[in-house]
């Protein structure tokens, strides 16, 4: 599958700072710009930007980032899944997980996590893939939001429906293993009927049990 990425951009001001939210951009590109502290739910922000260099440039990798001049104050991931997850099972060229998303606390609860999410969106690509993301509670910054387990949800559901990510059901042990946890995914328009029998095949692997 050819994984094509066309560049895209929108702007905000959030705390009166200006934000050019755009992608997908190149590791390059990235390389090239710096890296707020406050972006460090993660790893630390310098290993986190080693990161997200290398993925913008794998072949499926899409990330998007918020920027102020300079400095990268938010961005978002896309890539195949990681080797050792169930998601990555069937080997699906058309899947792809949105793994991180995180925005540096000056510029939080402004949009933007949206926005970057809108901006990735653009790209009419998306509909060629089924993308997924997994919530897991113990990712989440409730430390620093003060929020409690289920507001934080909610947040996230906002976060990733505001561009048609639903919930949706798994047997998967470790999203199993708390309610807060989720599975959430869109399933592109072109995506065809092959890769939606798969992906339903990966998400319960226990129907015996049933
Ligand atoms: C797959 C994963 O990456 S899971 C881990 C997600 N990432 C993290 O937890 C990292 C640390 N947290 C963050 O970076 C941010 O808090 C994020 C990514 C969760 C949210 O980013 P933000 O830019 O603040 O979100 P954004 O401003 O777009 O808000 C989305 C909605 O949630 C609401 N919201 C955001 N933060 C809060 C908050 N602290 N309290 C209440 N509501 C909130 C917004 O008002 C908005 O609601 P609306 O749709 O009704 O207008």
């Amino acid at each position: 599958m050819e994984h094509v990425k066309r560049y895209h951009s929108a702007s905000m001001v959030v705390n009166g700072k200006e934000l050019l939210i755009e992608g997908p951009i190149t590791g390059r590109y990235l390389a090239d710009l710096r890296f707020d502290e406050g972006l460090k739910a993660f790893r630390i922000p310098e290993q986190q930007h080693e990161a997200l260099i290398e993925i913008a440039d794998l072949p499926e990798g899409r990330i998007i980032i918020a920027r102020e001049g300079d400095l990268v104050l938010g961005y978002v991931t896309f890539l195949h899944p990681d080797p050792l997850e169930r998601w990555s099972m069937a080997k699906l060229p058309d899947l792809l997980e949105l793994g991180a998303i995180e925005i540096s606390h000056k510029v939080r609860a402004g949009g933007v996590a949206k926005k970057l999410l809108e901006v990735a969106f653009m790209d009419d690509a998306m509909e060629d893939y089924v993308i997924i993301t997994t919530e897991y509670y113990w990712h989440w910054d409730l430390k620093g939001t003060g929020l409690d387990v289920w507001q934080y949800r909610k947040v996230m559901e906002k976060v990733m429906g505001s561009v048609g990510l639903t919930w949706m059901a798994t047997d998967d042990p470790e999203i199993c293993s708390h309610p807060a946890n989720c599975l959430m995914a869109k399933i592109g328009k072109r995506v065809p009927a092959e890769t939606i029998v798969a992906f339903d095949a990966m998400r319960f692997q226990n129907r015996f049990l049933y």
